[in-house]
């Protein structure tokens, strides 16, 4: 079975309904970050969250590390999945899952050596999901995704081996090396941005390309 494919940085109702009917099985919408290319407002979020049908999980991507200010950035974007993008304070899983009950919490992990299987082991029990990207959280200017750039995959595929959660791989993921990607790491699935825009937009065309590359569609 192919892994299931999030299509991330969506930044309209139209974009929504093209990557859903090219084969997504989840979209990202990217809240206030630090840095990077996908970031919309709180209310367009919520509004496309809104328009997306049950079957398809909506991410809210937040920077937020203080579990209080990502209960409230949820309670107004309303999507059914938080994906943390940086290290958040102590007892905030626990107290996410008491405010936010039938919302799942994925932990991104940024893959920058082996440390970050250490990190990876320390989450994967308060979560429902890993997300392993590309980022840089240690710059000045924090780099929390949307990149480009591909990581270290056989330490991908360690966490995958020893974490025992679904796992999403992202990261300068394109139809050139997507089935590599695929084979290196065996993740339940894909997440990506840039491979699939042109000129910022969602482009048609490279989304069913790399869909195809995958057997889907
Ligand atoms: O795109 C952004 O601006 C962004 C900024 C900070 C965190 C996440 C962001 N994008 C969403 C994603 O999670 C990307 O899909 C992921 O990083 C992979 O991006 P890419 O390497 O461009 O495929």
């Amino acid at each position: 079975m192919p892994p299931r494919i999030k299509i991330c940085c969506i930044s309209s109702r139209e974009e929504a309904a093209l990557a859903i009917s090219c084969g997504a099985s989840a979209l990202g919408l990217v809240a206030a970050m630090p840095s990077g290319p996908g970031v919309i407002a709180e209310d367009l979020i919520a509004e496309i969250a809104a328009t997306v049908p049950p079957p398809i999980a909506t991410f809210l991507l937040t920077s937020e590390t203080r579990a209080e200010a990502i209960i409230a950035q949820h309670r107004h974007c309303r999507t059914n999945t938080i994906q943390l993008c940086d290290e958040v304070e102590p007892g905030a899983y626990a107290r996410l899952r008491e405010a936010l009950p039938g919302v799942s919490l994925v932990q991104v992990i940024h893959v920058t050596g082996m440390e970050s299987v250490d990190q990876a082991l320390a989450a994967s029990p308060h979560v429902d999901a890993l997300l392993l990207d590309s980022g840089n959280p240690t710059l000045a200017v924090k780099e929390l995704g949307g990149t480009g750039r591909v990581h270290v995959w056989s330490i991908s595929r360690m966490i995958r081996d020893q974490c025992g959660i679904p796992l999403f791989l992202a990261g300068g993921l394109n139809v050139g090396n997507v089935a590599d990607a695929v084979a290196a790491v065996q993740p339940f699935g894909l997440d990506l941005c840039s491979s699939v825009r042109s000129d910022g937009s969602l482009d048609a065309t490279k989304l069913r390309e790399f869909m195809a590359a995958l057997g889907i569609g």
